[in-house]
């Protein structure tokens, strides 16, 4: 395999440094870089000056589509965009056609993965059989399975029963899987398009409020203490969720929350626009909630940021807003979003994105050879962003093969140029690097 040497480099935006990677580790850091790199066979050097560091980014909440929806996303293309994006492992929603219930699919979208070869593919199993909420699936098959399953999700769907709820928190505690809550209460819900609030009643859209996240919220934070198991929320969104997270982390329960990224930029008021690029689970809220899950992320509430990449094909987005589906893609933005939120505003470090966008996410998946610290001996997975950089998103230029990006034409910072997975360049000139090109 080709060694790197990345000089210049600054790891989580320290002081610049020359990094080495051979034989799939990082090597040397420092003066040992340079001279361990004149000794190497086959060495590509990078001119990384002003570049950050990161550990390979992680996330949580992706959805491939693949098997069943290839007109809006495959393995190779969505994983692809997220090599592009910095990600080095993404976990897979089950929300696929059939539903990712069974070791047969996880290992089919496993296997898919690594064919691509472009990020590490953890597919997310169901936590019911055909997300009807009725019936668990083999949770313990997956877990056991060449996948080794350990995030279970309905996504998409709320496991809304408390029966069953508490049934699978249980199961899953045998293999320390966890489960992760799509958490909107069917029943509040019903017909909603938008966030009910001021801007939903003007528009005469029919609200989706922020009461049936915190409900499901409240109400599973509770069962996951009474069953002493792990629970993790996705895409929490409120104010009032975010205010729930922090009375149960204070109270010791084992629960962990994300935030995507366009919660954290964008408000109810793009609504206005009645296009569907807007539309999304759960919703763009206010202005309070934007500023309060920042807030939240900042002060550690909430534990990492995921995408909930989740491609829809042009004749399901561009149509009048009701008819509109749910998702947005985040793959390619994720970064140059945190950045500008949270880094360029001063309220996180650069070592503060590596933990929300990589050694968190995987650790609550149980990820263990990615999220890892930039030291020597390490394995070589991370990634390296000019921070300095400005694009103006342009949804045809990216690898995702769906348009949906909230973010078309918005000028944001930050450009991943080159990322590692266990040594291997995956992007290499902020370009992607494919598999035969390396001879890996
Ligand atoms: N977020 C969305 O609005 N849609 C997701 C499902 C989900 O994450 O709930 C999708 O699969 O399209
Ligand atoms: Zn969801
Ligand atoms: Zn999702």
């Amino acid at each position: 395999m080709t060694d790197h040497l990345l000089r210049g480099v600054r790891p989580l935006g320290a002081e610049p440094t020359d990094v080495f990677l051979a034989d799939g580790r990082i090597a040397a850091v420092g003066a040992d870089a340079a001279r361990l790199a004149r000794e190497s066979a086959a060495v590509v050097t990078v001119e990384a000056d002003g570049l950050v560091a990161l550990p390979g980014l992680v996330d949580l909440h992706t959805h491939l589509r693949e098997p069943g929806r290839e007109d809006a996303e495959t393995v190779e293309t969505g994983t692809r965009a997220a090599a592009l994006g910095g990600f080095t492992a993404v976990h897979a929603m089950a929300n696929t056609t059939p539903v990712a219930d069974t070791a047969g699919v996880v290992e089919q979208v496993w296997n898919l993965g690594r064919q691509a070869g472009w990020v590490d593919v953890h597919p997310v199993g169901a936590v019911s059989v055909g997300l009807r909420g009725e019936m668990l699936a083999e949770l313990g098959a997956m877990a056991a399975s060449a996948a080794r399953v350990r995030v279970f999700s309905d996504d998409g769907k709320c496991v809304a029963d408390p029966v069953l709820m508490r049934r699978a928190l249980e199961y899953v505690k045998s293999f320390d899987g966890v489960i992760a809550q799509h958490a909107q209460e069917p029943r509040l819900t019903e017909g909603a398009q938008m966030h009910e609030g001021v801007v939903s009643a003007e528009l005469g859209l029919a609200g989706w409020p922020a009461v049936a996240e915190e409900s499901i919220i409240a109400r599973d934070v509770l069962l996951a203490e009474h069953v002493g198991s792990r629970l993790h929320v996705c895409h929490l969104s409120t104010a009032g969720s975010v205010d729930i997270i922090r009375w149960a982390k204070a109270r010791g329960i084992a629960v962990t929350a994300e935030v995507t990224p366009h919660h954290l930029l964008l408000t109810d008021e793009l609504a206005r626009s009645y296009d569907p690029r807007y539309k999304v689970n759960p919703p763009l809220r206010t202005a309070e909630d934007v500023e309060a899950v920042r807030a939240g992320l900042a002060d550690g509430t909430i534990d990492i940021v995921a995408t909930d990449h989740a491609p829809h094909p042009a004749e399901d987005k561009d149509c009048e807003w009701a008819a509109g589906a749910f998702g947005m893609t985040g793959l390619e933005t994720a970064l140059p979003v945190v950045q500008q939120v949270m880094v360029d505003t001063g309220r996180m470090t650069w070592a503060d994105v590596a933990r929300v966008l990589s050694a968190a996410p995987a650790a609550i998946g149980r990820v263990g050879d990615q999220g890892r610290p930039l030291a020597v001996g390490e394995p070589a997975t991370l990634t390296l962003v000019d921070p300095a950089a400005r694009r103006v998103v342009d949804p045809a230029a990216q690898a995702t093969r769906s348009a949906n990006t909230p973010f078309a034409g918005r000028e944001l910072p930050g450009q991943v140029m080159a990322t590692f997975l266990r040594g291997r360049a995956t992007v290499l000139d902020g370009a992607p690097v494919a598999r035969e090109e390396v001879g890996a």
